[in-house]
């Protein structure tokens, strides 16, 4: 076996020596090395040459605002209140587990709720609110915690300058896939990470620019604050003299109450790091007391309207950006469900999924109790959504061959089990991913929400910037489905180097001008991080090191390296987020050599690490064969189809445009998974209370 990539040698990927990677465009041929790499296209060019601020503004490279007071300051105050399992994701003082195992493990068939005691060995891993996982060391400046700066010793180039001058803002439909395929990385990515200490959506309470975007001062501002300098000349905000963008660090485990040893900073998540639906019942049993119905192991629904609506929020002015205090706004297992109107409604889609469940079941298995029927029906409401992560949606993003060569997926017929899991794996979210790699699909958000009717007719639109943290619009006339039905027809926007204006200007205005920065707050978060350098990961992913700017050429237009070049003092400091988000695709899938390497590893690591993954054939924890031939059934569609008010039709591929292949059909013809499986002959007992695992 020869392995040319550290992570392939780790995981023991065979790799074909020698496969080349092939741009057309380019005529170069470049041996990488790295197996999944195929032939390619690149990404469209474009002329970033009528960008003012690259003319005769010396310098061109602006400041990152480092404050450095020093003044003692707890983070932890920061949280608006303490008392709440909701809000901010803040941990609590002292809830922070930064790797510390629980004091004992039930022996149970489910899940725990914050993730721990999945492993045995190591039952600390992958819980709420502990560290990120990481690929490579971080780059720190001080090499503790500083933000990086240039090789050059000098200040990186101001992030909302890269986002303008290196990524783009044009409008290109996907003619492949339709906008729910984004929402639903959305979802994936708020089931398996959120940055401590953020709000997400909603104004931050550390404030490092003033409510008109001048800079607070150095001496003043907190030391979380590292705000995004907006160069002279901005195409959108020098038109209103907005110099900052807010911008506060991710709490670490230094801020924390961990043992911190002395190394380098790790930031923390507050929520679990598996696939375990943690933003629909939340990431901690307080959470979860307060969103369950405790009564046929139904969650919490209300009624408006004659449907069934996610609780309301019982600080709604607070959690969303409501103009008057009787607006809509959800209470769920994740605190940023508000933010967008199709995040809301998938997020009430598998709420619903949840109560369908728990229904067929207490009429299948009238002896079971509240906790089994809530058990039970969480344990299928994941494992159906788990299906549709690897066996529907990934494949898109990460190509099925590639996901079948690195045993990702497996083409397991009927109900047969796949046993891989694999205690030594550590399923925590990688910083690179979450914070770089995955970030990257932040390019086919839409702004433009198409309302549309059960015959597909556009009914109205919404502009995204007017319905951040204000989800009550779902709930007005027949949204909810239209919406639903729009985000299954409307194209996403084309995975590439351009971000939708509504995100790149405009992201969560409140009814201001503009708003903030998405790519900026990406590339900003990839500093605060202290993110191993674009070239470093190109190397540790098995491709060669560039030793000059023309070195990236292998993955890397021309053109494009010009646009870096007029920006970074030295190919050394090209950030993780934006190089790997410049790459041409990999055959496929959709995103190019480096990002493609992180996602699997991720992938890889969140399937194989996963002791109840939803194909293991444990017999405590698992399925029948006959059930799991039914779970694989599951698809997007159904899943829409169940759990809208009343959606009649829809294509069997609902992250796919409707086509010939995949045209729009009544519901009842797409396949259903079959619950009468499920039906208990033998009463239930609850003996699973008596064995610990660890200590007691
Ligand atoms: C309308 C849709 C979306 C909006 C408005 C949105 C907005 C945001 C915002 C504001 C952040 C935090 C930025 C920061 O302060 O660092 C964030 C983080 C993130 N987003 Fe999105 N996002 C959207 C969709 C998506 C999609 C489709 C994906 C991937 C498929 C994604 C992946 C991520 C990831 C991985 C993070 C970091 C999570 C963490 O560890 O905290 N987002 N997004």
């Amino acid at each position: 076996m020869q392995c040319e990539s550290k992570m392939a040698c780790r995981r023991g990927i065979v790799l074909i020596a020698g496969l080349s990677l092939i741009c057309h465009a380019l005529s170069l041929k470049v041996s990488t090395g790295y197996h999944i790499v195929h032939n390619e296209q690149l990404q469209p060019q474009h002329n970033y040459g009528s960008f003012k601020y690259l003319q005769g503004i010396p310098p061109y490279l602006i400041g990152n605002a480092l404050p450095t007071s020093s003044a003692p300051q707890n983070p932890f105050s920061l949280a608006p209140n303490p008392q709440s399992p909701y809000g901010y994701s803040f941990p609590m003082p002292g809830q922070a587990n930064c790797g510390r195992p629980p004091a004992f493990c039930e022996k149970t068939s489910y899940r725990s709720l914050d993730g721990s005691c999945n492993n045995l060995q190591r039952p600390e891993l992958g819980e709420a609110n502990s560290r990120y996982g990481r690929l490579l060391t971080p780059k720190y400046a001080d090499g503790i915690s500083a933000p990086p700066r240039s090789i050059t010793g000098n200040e990186l180039p101001s992030a909302r300058l890269v986002s303008v001058v290196a990524f783009g803002e044009e409008d290109v439909p996907d003619p492949q896939f339709t906008l729910h395929n984004m929402q639903w990385g959305q979802i994936m990515t708020h089931d398996m990470s959120m940055q401590a200490g953020g709000t997400q959506s909603k104004k931050h309470p550390t404030q490092c620019c003033t409510d008109d975007g001048r800079l607070v001062g150095l001496d003043t501002a907190h030391k979380t604050c590292f705000a995004i300098i907006v160069p002279p000349h901005d195409p959108a905000y020098s038109q209103v003299g907005t110099e900052c963008l807010n911008f506060v660090r991710t709490l670490t485990d230094r801020d924390a109450n961990c043992q911190y040893t002395g190394g380098p900073a790790e930031q923390l998540t507050v929520v679990t790091s598996y696939l375990d639906l943690s933003l629909v019942y939340g990431n901690s049993i307080e959470q979860n007391r307060d969103i369950r119905e405790f009564q046929g192991g139904r969650m919490i629904v209300e009624e408006r309207n004659g449907a069934k609506w996610l609780p309301l929020s019982r600080n709604i002015t607070g959690d969303c950006d409501a103009v008057d205090p009787n607006e809509v706004c959800y209470r769920s297992g994740d605190v940023r469900v508000n933010q967008n109107p199709g995040l809301a409604l998938l997020q009430t889609v598998l709420l619903r999924e949840h109560n369908r469940i728990a229904d067929h079941l207490a009429a299948l298995n009238p002896h079971y109790d509240d906790r089994t029927l809530f058990q039970e029906a969480r344990k299928i409401n994941i494992a159906q959504y788990q299906h549709i992560n690897y066996y529907e949606w990934l494949p898109i993003f990460l190509g099925a061959e590639n996901m079948l060569k690195n045993r990702l997926i497996y083409k397991a017929p009927g109900g047969s089990y796949v046993n891989d899991y694999d205690p030594s794996i550590d399923p925590s979210v990688l910083n690179e991913h979450a914070t770089a790699a995955f970030r990257y699909f932040h390019s086919q958000i839409e702004g433009r929400l198409d309302l549309l009717s059960e015959l597909r007719s556009v009914l109205g639109s919404l502009t995204l910037s007017d319905w951040f943290n204000r989800p009550g619009i779902l709930e007005v006339g027949d949204n909810f489905d239209s919406l639903s039905r729009g985000h299954a027809t409307q194209p996403e926007e084309l995975t590439d180097i351009n971000f939708d204006r509504q995100i790149k200007h405009f992201l969560f205005r409140r009814n201001a001008p503009f708003g903030s920065d998405l790519r900026s707050l990406d590339i900003q978060r990839n500093r605060d991080h202290g993110l191993a350098s674009y070239n470093d990961m190109r190397e540790f992913c098995g491709f060669a090191r560039a030793h000059s700017w023309e070195d990236f050429a292998d993955l890397i237009s021309p053109q494009i390296i010009q646009n870096l070049k007029s920006l970074y003092d030295s190919h050394e400091d090209v950030d993780l987020t934006v190089g790997g988000s410049l790459e041409a695709h990999v055959a496929g899938a959709l995103a190019g050599p480096t990002f493609l390497c992180i996602l699997t590893e991720q992938f890889y690591r969140t399937r194989v690490g996963d002791r109840f993954f939803f194909e293991n054939g444990d017999k405590n924890t698992g399925f029948t064969t006959d059930q799991l031939a039914e779970l694989r059934k599951a698809s997007m569609a159904r899943l829409l189809c169940d759990n809208g008010n009343n959606i009649a039709s829809m294509q069997p591929q609902a992250f796919k445009t409707v086509s010939g292949s995949n045209p729009i059909v009544p519901c009842s013809n797409i396949p259903a998974v079959d619950l009468t499986k499920w039906i208990d002959q033998k009463p239930y007992t609850a003996a699973e209370h008596s064995v610990h695992f660890g200590k007691k």
